[in-house]
């Protein structure tokens, strides 16, 4: 296997020091990385990476990716959406349930498993329905999913949300024979009957039928209470509203076991967007209000909120190239979240690096029950690394990208930070801000 030594890297809150990277684990930090060899340049080690200036974080998680396969491998593959995650920092990712067939079966998340396992890009976790065909109706055979080879403990109806509060209250039974947690979509469906964006001022300028922040709030507050009631891990999805925020910073200081995630675009991005009709802005839940993105930067900022996670969903061209109401919910984002995240909070003085780490890698491995992720960078740790250059600036071409859709509302803005490296293992995936392939040494 090939091995690394990273020379000057910055590790969180620490000095700029070097790192060895072999047998898949970080084998020596400091001066102890050069010892090895006899060459003092390259400690021995067969690829050196020049760090110097680069902020070192442990491999990113997301909760929350779309990777449309099986069923719309025109959109995304496990390998280009894989790959993409790579790209973006990542080393492993939870692939939500909202595959045609749906992702609610023992064998249909086995076989997502191991076309991420094959593919080798990061670990991919399939989300597991929580309900047959995302129906709402019969809870799906979450039991066989938690036993097999993919090993479920994320359980989601994303997309749709489980609304009949008694399914919710037997998933929240039911997830914690195997310590799963249900990561609900927050969406009171009769009050979102045609929604086409956020309900408000602009949704009525422009007479498009509005996704109130009610529908939103009214099932976290739901579910805050069910998840008190049985005694069970809810993690509410894509949070976009300060009522929200509200509603979990109750359910926390309560003592229930709530999670919840922003996504980036929430993060950064409002409803005065839809003025241009540009379905790259169309998704679910809508952008809200300037109100709303300061109230879920605070969350994120005061740990109210304590994921960002992508709700990467790529869409294929056809679904996205058509008017408003006939476009398709949702946006790329794994290649451009941790900028987001970057201007968003961290060069906004709201988050540190450590902090960044915290939110995007440590709090999803821990909800997740990802073991070997989000674990400090320290000597004998699994080498799940991300470098990044934070003085880097880009602008965001789409059809650059690696993910095989180009729904990115972040097109054309200048963003800053790159990937510079990522290693899975201890294998690079990433270097130079380019994608490894397998088994290729450079
Ligand atoms: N976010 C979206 O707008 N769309 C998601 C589903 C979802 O998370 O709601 C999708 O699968 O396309």
């Amino acid at each position: 296997m090939t091995t690394y030594l990273l020379t000057g890297a910055r590790p969180l809150g620490g000095d700029p020091t070097d790192m060895l990277i072999a047998d898949g684990v970080v084998a020596a930090m400091g001066a102890d990385a050069r010892r090895g060899g006899a060459d003092a340049r390259t400690g021995g080690a067969d690829v050196v990476v020049d760090a110097a200036g680069l902020v070192l974080l442990p491999g990113l998680v997301d909760l929350h990716t779309h990777l449309r396969e099986p069923g719309r491998e025109d959109a995304e593959t496990v390998e280009s959406g894989t790959r993409a995650a790579a790209l973006g920092g990542f080393t492993a990712v939870h692939a939500m349930a909202n595959t045609t067939p749906t992702q609610d079966t023992a064998g249909v998340v086995e076989q997502v498993w191991r076309l991420g396992r094959d593919a080798g890009w990061c670990d991919v976790h399939p989300v597991g329905a929580v309900t047959v065909g995302l129906a709402g109706e019969r809870l799906a055979e979450l039991s066989a999913m938690a036993r097999s080879a993919a090993a479920v403990r994320v359980f989601s109806d994303d997309g749709k949300c489980v609304h009949d509060p008694v399914v919710m209250r037997r998933a929240l039974e039911y997830v914690k024979a195997f310590d799963g947690v249900v990561a609900q979509h927050a969406q009171e469906p009769r009050l979102t009957e045609g929604a086409q964006m956020h309900e408000g001022v602009i949704s009525a300028e422009l007479g498009l039928t509005g996704w109130p922040a009610v529908a939103e709030e009214a099932i976290v507050a739901r579910d805050v209470l069910l998840a008190e009631h049985v005694g069970s891990r809810l993690h509410v999805l894509h949070l976009s509203t300060a009522g929200s925020v509200e509603i979990v910073r109750w359910a926390k200081a309560r003592g229930i076991d709530v999670t919840a995630e922003v996504t980036p675009h929430h993060l950064m991005l409002t409803d005065d967007l839809v003025r241009g009709y540009d379905p790259r802005f169309k998704v679910n839940p809508p952008l809200r209000t300037a109100a709303d993105v300061e109230a879920v930067r605070e969350g994120l900022a005061d740990g109210t909120i304590d994921t960002v996670g992508t709700d990467h969903a790529p869409h294929a061209r056809e679904d996205k190239d058509c008017e408003w109401g006939a476009a398709a919910f949702g946006m790329t984002g794994l290649e451009t979240a941790l900028s987001v995240v970057q201007a968003t909070m961290v060069d906004t003085g709201r988050l540190t690096w450590a902090d960044v780490a915290r939110v995007m890698s440590t709090a999803p491995a821990r909800i997740g029950r990802v073991a070997g992720h989000g674990r400090p960078v320290a000597v004998g740790e699994p080498a799940n690394l991300t470098l990044v250059d934070p003085a880097a600036r880009r602008v965001v071409v789409p059809e650059e990208q690696a993910t095989a859709s180009v729904n990115s509302p972040f097109a054309g803005r200048e963003l800053p930070g790159r990937v510079v490296a990522t290693f899975l293992r201890g294998r690079a995936t990433v270097l130079d801000g380019a994608p490894v392939e397998r088994g290729v040494h450079v």
